[in-house]
């Protein structure tokens, strides 16, 4: 292997795998071969050429292919899947599941073939009982299956405090628990700007309708959009996981991971602070809850159990 370009495959090549796939090559992270359906395989081709056709004018060096045979996707180091149906106006997350969890179990078949040593990152909805079915299907250990949600759902409520305290985002940090539904928990309490605790800086009420506002984040978009959901930050989310893990970075970043008595939960995969890097899921880092903090994390895992337990892998 020695110095050979790191490779990433993305499953899908819609709104968000696309995305991924062009902001992977242009920040030079690793090679990138975009996969979707036979009767796709056309555009997904000319998706991969026109992102290539950009390297030149970008200057960036990575090669982009596109694909519907798995055999392209062979010793990836990363596989992401972003493969399946999006929600529209009116659904929840949740109603996307019977037909993902099909596409999730014969994606995963392909990938666990050709690139038996990858990290597979999902982003398929709904994410927590999806990332779980490509867990139980590929027989990988829990370090190497991982979803994403919480860099979205906490991109989103930095971008919301920023606005309100016009600052910059970079300035500001945040922690989002639980899972990627409309109850999940963003941590107040462990959100900052510049080091300063939020708390002393926005009112309650106004930190109130924030968390609303992220938690309904993901709606907001579809309901613009009218047409399927977001992409753009969904993919920098996903690419900013990929990074740890191709860098070996050690970040703390909060994925959804298998779970084993972690948070008095077991056998569910849930949104949590991790650390990633060259394993993939390095550590679950454990925070102290408050009583309120500990029940709003109780009912968004209740409404992951609930969407597991239509899924016919368990
Ligand atoms: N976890 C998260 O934070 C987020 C999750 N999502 C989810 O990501 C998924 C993808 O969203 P978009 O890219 O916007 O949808 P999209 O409809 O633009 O793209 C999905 C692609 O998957 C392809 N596909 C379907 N079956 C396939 C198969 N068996 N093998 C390979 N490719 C297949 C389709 O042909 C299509 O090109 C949705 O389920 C969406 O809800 C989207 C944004 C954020
Ligand atoms: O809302 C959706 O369906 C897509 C998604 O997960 C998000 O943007 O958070």
């Amino acid at each position: 292997m020695g110095n050979r370009r790191k490779k990433v495959s993305v499953i899908g090549a819609g709104f968000t795998g696309a995305t991924t796939a062009f902001l992977l090559a242009q920040k030079e992270l690793s090679d990138v071969v975009i996969v979707d359906i036979p009767q796709m395989e056309n555009p997904t081709k000319g998706k991969a050429l026109d992102m290539l056709e950009a390297s030149p004018v970008q200057g960036f060096d990575a090669n982009i292919t596109g694909t519907s045979n798995y055999e392209d996707t062979a010793e990836s180091d990363i596989v992401v899947i972003t493969a399946g149906i999006a929600r529209k106006p009116g659904m929840s997350r949740d109603d996307l599941v019977q037909t993902n969890e099909k596409i999730m179990r014969s994606v995963t078949k392909e990938i666990v073939k050709y690139s038996p040593d990858c990290t597979i990152v999902v982003l398929t909805n709904p994410v927590d009982a999806m990332t779980y079915t490509v867990f139980k299907e590929s027989g990988f250990p829990k370090h190497r299956v991982i979803g994403q949600s919480g860099v979205l759902d906490t991109a989103r409520f930095r971008t919301f405090v920023a606005q309100e305290l016009n600052l910059s985002v970079k300035d500001v940090t945040g922690f989002v628990l639980g899972g990627h539904g409309d109850d999940m928990v963003p941590l107040v309490r462990y959100s900052y700007a510049g080091g300063i605790p939020l708390e002393t800086l926005i009112p309650k009420d106004r930190l109130e309708a924030i968390v609303e506002r992220t938690r309904k984040g993901g709606g907001e978009i579809v309901n613009l959009l009218g047409n399927g959901s977001a992409y753009y930050a969904p993919a920098a989310s996903l690419v900013e996981m990929a990074e740890a893990i191709l860098k070996d970075q050690r970040r703390v970043i909060p994925a959804i991971v298998y779970l084993e008595g972690e948070y008095g939960f077991d056998g569910i995969y849930l949104g949590v602070p991790t650390i990633l890097g060259g394993n993939g899921l390095e550590q679950i880092i454990e925070l102290e809850l408050t009583e309120d903090e500990k029940s709003a994390l109780e009912k968004s895992a209740e409404s992951v159990k609930n969407v597991m337990k239509v899924l016919s892998s368990n």
